[in-house]
């Protein structure tokens, strides 16, 4: 019996969303393409090309781009939301009269709700209150997926359908879902990295070494999990694609625009002129903020993310941060394996860290 072709909605014109779009094309789905944008609508469906987005790259043809959300989401059993974390929310509230409860719902966002400090699966579920919903994240820049290069991903989500339909969906000879249920775990994963790819692009620009990037990720991982852990997400889940892998990509890649954007104010750019130039979203900008209050809010120590919003926002120089990290309390390597208060304990036992 002949497979059913299944049908695929994606809201989100940008790169992720195309790219999202063009895999589930190749996978043998219809998919729709909904975006605000009429040009690149009609640029999609005549020439199977995002020339604001990801110029360089064809677009599968079964791909159909539209403006209309109720044509975009009829019968639509799978929906992608590829939306910056700021329009998410309003996105998600357009297209609500469309959407039902049997639909798979699954957020590609990396980033979380000002206000709210919500996550957008947690959006997603207040919004709608329906029970299908999932995120996905990973080492996925948008522009090697375009290209067909070799990529893996997560889906997570509590409902098995939910996880089961999306591998179905998108995993192809170029692109493998693995599955998690820890949602926030891999959601914070995917938000949380951008903030340190920040940092990564600003020490390359500012010709720090390779053991200066394997530090600044490795410690990255452990605030990263210590934030996470602390909102109910399981640690293992960092040593996972959503977890080191999505940092390694991130920090490690031009490709990357928090990485870019780091990278031009370690050339010297303000924050301003770097996401001026940039053009696109760089979710770590506003996600350092909101990190950074909440963590000083639930007492989770996480220098490295206070030292970047010191550089981003308090014109403090990235050197003299760099300087002042090196002098920081030496902690443990893992908290999961030696906890940070027994360190802590035995420095004040013998007499308190000195540091010079
Ligand atoms: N580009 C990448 O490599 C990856 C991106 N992501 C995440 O995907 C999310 C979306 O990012 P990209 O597609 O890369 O962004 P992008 O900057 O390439 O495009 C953003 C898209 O959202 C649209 N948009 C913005 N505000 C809107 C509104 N109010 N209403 C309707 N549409 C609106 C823009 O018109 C554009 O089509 C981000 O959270 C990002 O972290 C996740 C994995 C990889
Ligand atoms: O999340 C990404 C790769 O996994 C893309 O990162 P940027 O948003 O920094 O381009």
């Amino acid at each position: 019996m002949a497979e059913q072709q299944i049908k695929v909605a994606v809201l989100g014109g940008g790169s992720f969303g195309t790219a999202l779009a063009s895999i589930a094309a190749d996978n043998g789905a219809k998919v729709r393409q909904w975006m605000r944008d009429e040009v690149l609508v009609e640029q999609i469906n005549h020439e199977h090309r995002n020339g604001r987005y990801l110029p360089n790259y064809a677009i599968n043809p079964v791909v159909q781009a539209s403006t209309d959300m109720a044509e975009v989401l009829q019968e639509a059993e799978l929906v992608l939301i590829a939306i910056p974390s700021k329009a998410f929310r309003s996105v998600v509230q357009a297209a609500k009269p469309w959407l039902t409860s049997e639909q798979i719902l699954v957020s590609t966002t990396k980033g979380i709700e000002q206000d709210s400090f919500m996550l957008m699966s947690d959006v997603l579920a207040q919004e709608t209150g329906f029970t299908h919903i999932g995120v996905i994240a990973g080492p996925n820049l948008a522009s090697e997926i375009a290209d067909k290069q070799l990529t893996a991903t997560v889906v997570a989500s509590a409902d098995a359908l939910t996880r089961t339909r999306v591998q179905q969906a998108l995993g192809c000879r170029y692109f493998r879902v693995y599955a998690s249920d820890d949602r926030h775990g891999v959601e914070l994963g995917g938000a949380l990295k951008n903030i340190y790819a920040i940092a990564a692009g600003m020490a390359a620009a500012l010709g720090m070494g390779e053991n200066t990037r394997s530090m600044l990720m490795t410690r990255a991982l452990a605030e990263m999990s210590r934030f996470a852990v602390a909102h109910g997400a399981n640690p293992m889940t960092f040593l996972g694609l959503a977890g080191v892998g999505d940092l390694i990509v991130t920090c490690s890649s031009n490709l990357s625009r928090n990485y870019r954007v780091g990278f031009a104010m370690g050339e010297g750019r303000t924050l301003e002129e770097a996401v001026d130039a940039l053009g696109q979203v760089a979710e770590g900008v506003n996600t350092v903020k909101l990190v950074c209050a909440k963590a000083a809010d639930i007492g989770v120590y996480m220098p490295l993310a206070e030292g970047l919003y010191h550089v981003l926002f308090d014109g403090v120089p990235a050197k003299d941060m760099a300087r002042m990290l090196m002098m920081g309390e030496q902690s443990s390597d893992v908290e999961f394996v030696l906890p940070r208060e027994a360190v802590q304990q035995a420095h004040r036992e013998t007499g308190g860290w000195h540091g010079q």
